[in-house]
């Protein structure tokens, strides 16, 4: 049943003596693709690492499934169910594709390296691994090397390693940063395809991305949500269209 699975409660975060986010309170639902919109500097990233654990908050509190989460380290809300994939740093470039989902599997489980030489036998591990290969269509990459794969391949390979932890809440930070349109497509339907019944927290600076993709849309501006609707609702926003001012909101 669909249910607030990430709440933020009134988020307060400075650096130095600036106020950059300023009493952030938001729920995503359990089967929803929420995107952040909000011009340059508003505070998005360091939203994501407030949630994700690499930032702590000055005040505030994030819950995650019911569970207070507010400074915790990054590990440990991975393993309370949040997942975070960050542009392609997450991937390892000369290891193949295959290896690299395994390696994603294989941390799910709680395996460690030494296990490696066993791994082949693992029968869990293998199924899942090629699971998620198919999830993502890169079965015809499996033994490709993965840094010499497209930059939207590598995304896809980004996302299904994210998947391997069956999270409850997937972040997505800027996904099509540096795609083609042509990439910006293929990913986004990849994204809304596997993500289908989770929930999803994105950044993305590309609107079409945003509006096709978010079931609801959050706008952060000076370190406030001015905003939380439809897609519709944010597009007739007055205050969204007056906050983007001068910039090209018209989707
Ligand atoms: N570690 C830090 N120390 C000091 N100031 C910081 C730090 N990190 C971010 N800031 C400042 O906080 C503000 C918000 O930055 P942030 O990167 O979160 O914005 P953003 O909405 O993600 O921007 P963009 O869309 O350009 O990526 C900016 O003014 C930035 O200079």
């Amino acid at each position: 049943m669909t249910h607030p699975v990430l709440t933020l409660r009134d988020l307060r975060k400075s650096f130095g003596a600036t106020e950059i986010i300023r009493g952030v309170s938001l729920s995503v639902l359990s089967d929803e693709r929420h995107a952040i919109i909000g011009p340059n500097g508003a505070g998005k990233s360091t939203l994501f690492h407030l949630i994700s654990g690499n930032l702590s908050a000055n005040s505030g509190e994030i819950s995650l499934d019911g569970q207070p989460i507010t400074g915790k380290s990054p590990q440990s809300i991975n393993r309370l169910g949040l997942a975070r994939s960050f542009q392609i740093t997450n991937i390892f470039p000369r290891l193949t594709v295959y290896e690299n989902i395994r390696m994603a599997v294989m941390r799910a489980h709680g395996l460690q390296y030494c296990f490696w030489r066993f791994v082949n036998a693992n029968k869990k591990v293998r199924q899942q691994s090629e699971q998620l290969l198919e999830l993502v269509r890169l079965c015809p990459r499996a033994s490709t090397i993965a840094g010499e794969m497209s930059y939207s391949e590598q995304r896809s390979l980004e996302i299904a390693m994210t998947l391997a932890s069956d999270p409850k809440v997937i972040l997505l930070d800027e996904p099509m940063a540096g795609m083609s349109k042509e990439e910006t497509g293929y990913t986004s339907a990849l994204i809304k395809e596997v993500t289908a019944g989770r929930a999803l927290l994105i950044v993305e600076h590309d609107m079409e991305v945003v509006f096709s993709l978010g079931d609801r849309i959050s706008v952060l501006v000076y370190g406030e949500v001015i905003a939380t609707g439809t897609p519709d609702e944010i597009r007739l926003n007055a205050d969204v269209k007056e906050a983007y001012l001068g910039e090209e909101v018209s989707v």
